[in-house]
C-alpha cells in the first residue's frame, strides 16, 4: 500500500541559483499526482531530493516516519526501498542485458535466491510488455522498450512510492497512451503512491488525481485534477490549455514589458476536464472521486463539455449507471 509523502518548506538552490523555495504539500498516499512546469523550473531536482539523492538547503521531506534530507546513509538506504524510480532515459546499464538491469535491486537488496528473482523478473517484465527481450542489450532496443524496462526495474522490489521523471518524453501518442494505461493498472494493482513529472499535457489531463505546477522559483499550485484544470490563475490555465498569452514565456519567465505589451489577457474559458482514464480491468480506480464532485463542493461551473468520453457517456451526470458493478480494489 502506499504511502503519503510530506514536503515542507523545501529550498533548494546551486551556488546562487535558487531553484525553488518554500515548497510545501503533501502527495497523498495511493494516488496518481503529476508534476509539471516549464523546463528548468527544477522537477528533475525535485525528485532527487525526494529520494535523497540531492539535499534541500532547507526543509523537511516526510516519508513514513523518517525525514528524508536528514537520514544517516544507512537508514536513507533503507528508505529508498520504498522508492521505485524511473529516471528520464531508464538508466539502465548499457553493459547488462535487459534481464539483469531489471534484478540489478533484487541482487542487491536482497538474500533471494536466483530462482525467486527469475520469478519476479519475469513477472515484471510481462506486466511491462517485454517478455522476450531479456537477453537484449539496452542498445539494442528502442526508447520505449528502455522506459518499460526502467519502469519493471522500478517495480522489482514492490515499492510503496513510484517516481517517474517524464516517462512519456520521446514516446509517440500510441506508446504513451499505453503507458499511461499501464501506471492506472498499477496504481490499481498496488495501491503505490505515483509522482510523474511529465509534459504531456494529454497525460496530464487524464492520468492523475492530482496535479501541481513548478514555476517562478516555487510550487504555484497543487491539488485535485478538477482544481487545476478548471483554475483561472493566469499560468495554470496559461501551462495546463498550453496558451502563449501569459505569464510564462519562452524563457520561462516573461519580463514585464512583454507581458504589458500582451495588453489585458482575455480571460480564457479552461478547456472542458476529459474523464479520468480507468483501470483496464473493469475496476474503479482505487481513490477515485465522483467526477464533478470537487467543483460541486466548491461552487464552480465545469468547463462547458467536460466529463464527457469519446463514446458521448457524461460521466458526471451518469456516473451512477457508470460505475455499476464496478469494485474498488481491496
Ligand atoms: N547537480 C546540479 N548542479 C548544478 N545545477 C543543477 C544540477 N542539477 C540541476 N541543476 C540546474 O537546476 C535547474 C533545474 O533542472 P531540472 O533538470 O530539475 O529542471 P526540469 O524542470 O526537470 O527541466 P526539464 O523539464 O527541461 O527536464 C537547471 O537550471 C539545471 O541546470
Amino acid at each position: 500500500m502506499g504511502v503519503e509523502i510530506r514536503v515542507e518548506g523545501l529550498k533548494k538552490s546551486f551556488g546562487r541559483q535558487v531553484i525553488w523555495e518554500d515548497v510545501s504539500f503533501t502527495i497523498p498516499a495511493g494516488e496518481i499526482s503529476a508534476l509539471l512546469g516549464p523546463s528548468g523550473t527544477g522537477k528533475s531536482v525535485f525528485l532527487k531530493n525526494l529520494v535523497g539523492l540531492l539535499r534541500p538547503d532547507r526543509g523537511h521531506v516526510f516519508v513514513g516516519g523518517g525525514d528524508v534530507p536528514r537520514l544517516r546513509e544507512n537508514e536513507l538506504y533503507d528508505m529508498r526501498r520504498k522508492f521505485g524510480v524511473l529516471f528520464q532515459d531508464g538508466a539502465l546499464f548499457g553493459s547488462m542485458n535487459i534481464y539483469d538491469n531489471i534484478a540489478f535491486p533484487l541482487r542487491e537488496h536482497t538474500r533471494k535466491s536466483e530462482s525467486e528473482i527469475r520469478r519476479i523478473v519475469l513477472e515484471k517484465m510481462e506486466m511491462v510488455g517485454l517478455t522476450g527481450a531479456e537477453a537484449k542489450l539496452p542498445g539494442e532496443i528502442s526508447g520505449g522498450m528502455k522506459k518499460r524496462a526502467g519502469l519493471a526495474r522500478a517495480l522489482v522490489l514492490d515499492p510503496e512510492i513510484i517516481l517517474a521523471d517524464e516517462p512519456d518524453s520521446g514516446l509517440d501518442p500510441v506508446r504513451t497512451a499505453y503507458l499511461n494505461q499501464l501506471f492506472v493498472d498499477l496504481n490499481t494493482e498496488m495501491g503505490a503512491t505515483f509522482l510523474i513529472v511529465t509534459h504531456d499535457i494529454g497525460t496530464a489531463r487524464v492520468l492523475p488525481d492530482n496535479l501541481g505546477l513548478l514555476f517562478r522559483r516555487g510550487l504555484v499550485m497543487f491539488g485535485p485534477r478538477e482544481m487545476i484544470l478548471s483554475s483561472t490563475h493566469p499560468a495554470v490555465n496559461q501551462f495546463f490549455n498550453a496558451r502563449r498569452q501569459g505569464p510564462i514565456g519562452m524563457a520561462e519567465e516573461k519580463d514585464q514589458a512583454e507581458v504589458a505589451s500582451e495588453g489585458a489577457i482575455p480571460k480564457a474559458m479552461p478547456a472542458p476536464i476529459p474523464p479520468q482514464l480507468m483501470p483496464s480491468d473493469g475496476r474503479l480506480r482505487p481513490s477515485m472521486r465522483r467526477p464533478g464532485e470537487w467543483l460541486r463542493e466548491h461552487q464552480t461551473k465545469p468547463p462547458p463539455g467536460s466529463f464527457i468520453d469519446d463514446q458521448g457517456r457524461n460521466w458526471m451526470t451518469d456516473w451512477d449507471s457508470l460505475v455499476h458493478a464496478r469494485e474498488r480494489p481491496q
